[in-house]
């Protein structure tokens, strides 16, 4: 028994493809076909498609889920005091409890918002991975590492221990990184260490990069070159996978030193505005191939998580920027949304395209809303003008976990209860 999707509009996102109308077949975790017309067959659960879009899901390529608990919680901050006098001691309030509602206080946003597959770095990990067991999302998860203040000894152990017992764990929904946390937070040393160990274990790295002009200028203090340049001294584009998150502060010769790496930059443009960071030189990173997808940030920074407000963000930011209004077309901004953010997860072979043989991660957009008619381009209504609340239907690994706007794994009512109480505690402990 499988899942049949009838006459849907299908942006599929491969190379070349038109929307067009057909039906989609999923058995088990995969897509086993895509036609123009399918039959049905005994026991198939159908999905009317009618006026309906079918797109690959979001792939939220960096954010920090259980700080859906502090959203709303300190706004218009610098970066630096937003994080060391609000959330590190918010986050030093958390029991590993919270960080269990938290995520899936994100994930319920997420799944809500038409996002599939997602890369986070947090702190108790084991507890977002059961969370994400029970949620059914993908994700990509990392203990973030900060080096400062001790040896790190403990934090390095949690991160192998999360490696080791979660990798392909979840019917393979779950994968690992490594997660030095950022240039200003990891002395070459340990970080040397780290790469290192990813390398021998094949597991990518996950890492903060010049987010802010106050972190160039520390950088360069203390070493005397750029945040770019420090990762690539310490060997961290020589072989392996790697997940930078922002990249907002690059000038040309750190964009050069990004050209032909595994793996690359994960726009927060939200986060990024919202903290007053700057504007990402995305047009000039696509113009020399690197791959490029797009995240949120923890709703701590960008107070929503919902990857079609970043699809806008992105594309305006850029328009803006660059003065040029064909600067990251639609159709790019989509692209990054979903293929380029499967290459940083290093999930480019399964998902981030609708295709039979790929894992069934794809969304149903209800297109008969007055803001979506008439549709004359389909990739112009996405990214300009479709909201996360116009996805009906979340399908993960084959498994619909929203269907008609209701959550199927998450029961909404017990987690705002959860969340309530916790939030409310942690921002009254500091
Ligand atoms: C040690 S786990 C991750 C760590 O990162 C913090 N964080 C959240 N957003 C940002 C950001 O935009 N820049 C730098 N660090 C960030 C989060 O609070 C956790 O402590
Ligand atoms: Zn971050």
């Amino acid at each position: 028994m499988g899942i049949l999707i009838q006459q849907a509009m299908i942006l599929s996102m491969k190379d070349g493809e038109a929307p067009y109308l057909g039906d989609i077949r999923i058995e088990g975790d995969r897509i086993a076909e895509i036609s123009h017309h399918l039959a049905a067959n005994p026991g198939d659960d159908i999905m009317n498609g009618k006026n309906m879009l079918a797109m690959p899901g979001l792939i939220n390529a960096h954010q920090h889920s259980p700080m859906s608990l502090l959203r709303g919680f300190s706004d218009d901050l610098r970066l630096m005091d937003w994080l060391d006098r609000k959330m590190l001691p918010a986050e030093a309030q958390m029991t590993p409890e919270d960080i269990y509602w938290g995520a899936q206080l994100s994930m319920a946003e997420m799944i809500r918002s038409g996002t599939t597959a997602y890369a986070d770095m947090y702190i108790h990990m084991n507890e977002i991975a059961e969370a994400v067991t029970k949620t059914g999302m993908r994700a990509s998860l990392t203990r973030g590492m900060v080096f400062m203040e001790d040896d790190g000894g403990r934090r390095m152990q949690e991160a192998i221990d999360l490696v080791h017992r979660w990798s392909g764990k979840a019917d393979g929904r779950i994968t690992t990184m490594y997660g030095p946390h950022s240039p200003y937070t990891c002395p070459v040393e340990p970080l040397m260490e780290v790469i290192a160990l990813a390398e021998k274990e094949d597991i990518p790295l996950h890492i903060h990069l010049a987010e802010t002009k106050e972190e160039v200028a520390k950088i360069r203090e203390r070493y005397g070159m750029t945040p770019t340049q420090y990762l690539e001294e310490a060997g961290m584009f020589e072989n392996a996978h790697v997940l930078l998150a922002h990249g907002v502060h690059l000038n040309r010769r750190d964009i050069g030193r990004l050209k032909g790496m595994r793996g690359g930059i994960a726009h927060n443009p939200v986060s990024n505005l919202k903290l007053g960071c700057g504007i990402a030189p995305i047009t000039d990173m696509i113009a020399q191939e690197i791959q490029v997808g797009l995240g949120t940030d923890g709703a701590g920074s960008a107070t929503t998580v919902d990857m079609f407000e970043e699809i806008k963000a992105a594309t305006w930011l850029q328009k803006l920027d660059y003065g040029d209004p064909t600067c990251l077309p639609a159709r790019q901004v989509l692209q990054m949304a979903t293929r380029g953010s499967a290459g940083l997860l290093k999930l480019q072979e399964d998902v981030g395209m609708l295709e039979a043989g790929r894992k069934a991660d794809l969304i149903l957009i209800d297109l008969e809303k007055p803001h979506l008619q008439p549709v004359h381009e389909v990739e112009s209504l996405l990214a300009y003008s479709v909201n996360g609340a116009d996805v009906d239907t979340t399908i993960v690994n084959g498994q619909v976990l929203m269907r008609g706007r209701k959550l199927l794994t998450i029961d909404e009512d017990e987690l705002y209860r959860e969340v309530k109480v916790r939030a409310k505690r942690i921002v009254e402990g500091i």
